[in-house]
């Protein structure tokens, strides 16, 4: 479904991506996971049309979207989770839910999207007049995830979701992913928690040094003793590039 090949590009002259390449499948769930500063978020922006490409294509079902604009990108059924908490406190759920379909030129359409929304998050109907502050991280997280679904998307791309929540609320947040995945829609995701992430993930990506180290199924990464080392705060090293697949 997505699939980038040998993206070079960074943050006006300077380079920060040297060379990614990965596609992933529809209706699978993949992990970035990679050392900080590894470059993993300027993936995502890189996909989203928030980065200057300076070589390399970013394909959606075959389709070049190359430097496509974030709205454009919105357009093809994709949409952005960047990290930190991104609600806007003082506006109730429900107002919060309606951000998500403000670009839609259908606003009955949106109503009956909110209502679907909220099917699928019975938490966020019962807390629908609350002010978005009011709720826990993980429902703040669960609220943005659901505002991301608004425009129905195939693709979702989320960076962090896990940031400065309790466990518990972590694994809420990943069993809110992995039902998405179960009804098709494609994520790929940046995790620091990385073990957990891999653990529901299908496929994982090893980012280093902005150049793609491995990719391969989630499982198989999480038994490899080279990610273990990532993991402990080490690097996979040079020898790694070669498992890439
Ligand atoms: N807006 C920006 N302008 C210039 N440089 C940036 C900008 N955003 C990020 N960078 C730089 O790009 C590099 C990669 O950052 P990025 O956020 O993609 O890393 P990451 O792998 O997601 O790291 P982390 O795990 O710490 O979130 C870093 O060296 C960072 O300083």
């Amino acid at each position: 479904m997505l699939e980038l090949k040998n993206i070079h590009g960074g943050y006006g002259k300077i380079t920060i991506l040297n060379g990614v390449s990965f596609s992933i499948p529809k209706g699978s769930i993949t992990t970035v996971i990679g050392p900080n500063g590894a470059g993993k978020s300027t993936v995502f922006k890189a996909i989203f049309g928030l980065l200057n490409i300076h070589s390399g294509q970013v394909l959606l079902d075959g389709k070049d979207v190359t430097r496509n604009t974030p709205r454009q990108m919105i357009g093809h059924g994709v949409t952005y989770v960047p990290q930190g908490r991104n609600v806007v406190p003082q506006l109730s759920v429900y107002h919060n839910l309606e951000l998500g379909g403000i670009t839609a030129t259908d606003q009955a359409k949106v109503r009956q999207r909110i209502e679907t929304v909220m099917d699928q998050f019975p938490m966020l109907r019962q807390f629908r007049d609350r002010k978005a502050i009011e709720l826990s991280g993980g429902q703040q997280k669960q609220l943005e995830v659901a505002r991301a679904l608004l425009l129905d998307p195939k693709l979702i791309l989320i960076d962090e979701p896990s940031i400065g929540l309790s466990p518990n609320l972590v694994q809420e947040v990943f069993r809110t992913l992995v039902r998405l995945r179960d009804k098709g829609v494609t994520i790929l995701m940046v995790e620091q928690n990385a073990r957990s992430a891999l653990a529901i993930s299908d496929y994982g990506l090893v980012l280093e040094l902005g150049q793609t180290r491995m990719h391969d199924e989630a499982g198989k990464l999480l038994a490899d003793p080279r990610v273990g080392q990532l993991f402990l705060g080490g690097h996979v090293g040079g020898d790694a590039a070669e498992a890439e697949s």
